[in-house]
């Protein structure tokens, strides 16, 4: 586990997204040069979106060999091929169909319309990572320089909502999620214990809807009641907000500039 959790807070989301999208670009180009690849976890919604939107208008983000980057997801919303309202989608949009990337390296999980129902879905992204891995990672799943997660006002990271069983995971890498309080309902989801395989987790909470859950999560809840909260990276864990969603934090971990 990682030492205690890293803040950077930024003046509003727009600077945090562009931010956050510099952060990655020095990571992946610093882990391509020391081990002629990198591999990143990408995560769905605003803040995830917002920041691959600002890594696609970023003049350095051909700095990154796009043919050398193994994508993965945090977690997927369990919807059909194309739908508008999946991650992959979304991602796209935002970056991926305009970057060279090696289609082969892009592994995004399984959608509703393929040949698995959801816990199948999950089973066949745990195998997919498990043929992944090598004999210097820990555990079935690929050792990620960068796993990206958004925050949800509720404190819930990937689709890890609070109290419900896939939180309480330990020993499986993905499952499929049933009831999800966030729409859709069904979806698949890294657990916790996949999650930490990461070197680097990075949590990206911006907005004024974010500053309960981040006060919560960084002040010692448990990851049961607050998923965020057992979100950590094996060197490292980066919490990334801006003023707003740093807003509650206790005086003891971010203390705001004076105006
Ligand atoms: O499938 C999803 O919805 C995301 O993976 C989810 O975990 C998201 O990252 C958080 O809900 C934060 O979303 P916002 O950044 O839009 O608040």
């Amino acid at each position: 586990m990682s030492a205690a959790p890293q803040l950077v807070v930024h003046r509003d989301k727009e600077l945090m997204a562009q931010a956050a999208a510099a952060r990655l670009i020095t990571k992946v180009v610093d882990a391509q040069a020391a081990r002629g690849h990198a591999s990143v976890v990408l995560t769905g919604g605003r803040n995830g979106n917002g920041l691959l939107a600002a890594l696609s208008s970023s003049p350095a983000k051909d700095a990154i060999d796009w043919s050398r980057l193994d994508l993965w997801w945090g977690d997927e919303r369990f919807l059909p091929d194309g739908d508008p309202e999946r991650n992959y989608t979304q991602a796209r949009e935002a970056l991926l169909d305009s970057v060279p990337l090696n289609p082969a390296r892009v592994h995004p999980m399984p959608p509703s319309d393929g040949p698995y129902e959801v816990d199948a879905a999950a089973e066949a992204y745990a195998a997919e990572l498990a043929a992944a891995a090598g004999p210097e990672d820990h555990g079935p799943v690929p050792t990620f320089d960068v796993l990206m997660l958004g925050v949800g006002p509720d404190t819930h990271v990937a689709s890890l909502f609070p109290e419900l069983p896939a939180v309480r995971e330990t020993e499986r890498t993905v499952v499929g999620v049933h009831g999800a309080p966030k729409p859709p309902p069904t979806r698949v989801t890294l657990t916790l214990p996949a999650i930490r395989a990461a070197r680097e987790v990075w949590l990206l909470a911006a907005g004024e809807d974010k500053a309960g859950a981040a006060a919560i999560a960084l002040s010692g809840a448990g990851e049961v009641q607050a998923p965020a909260a057992g979100a950590y990276g094996r060197s490292r864990t980066l919490w990334l907000l801006d003023a707003a969603a740093a807003s509650q934090l206790p005086a003891e971990l971010y203390r705001p500039a004076v105006a």
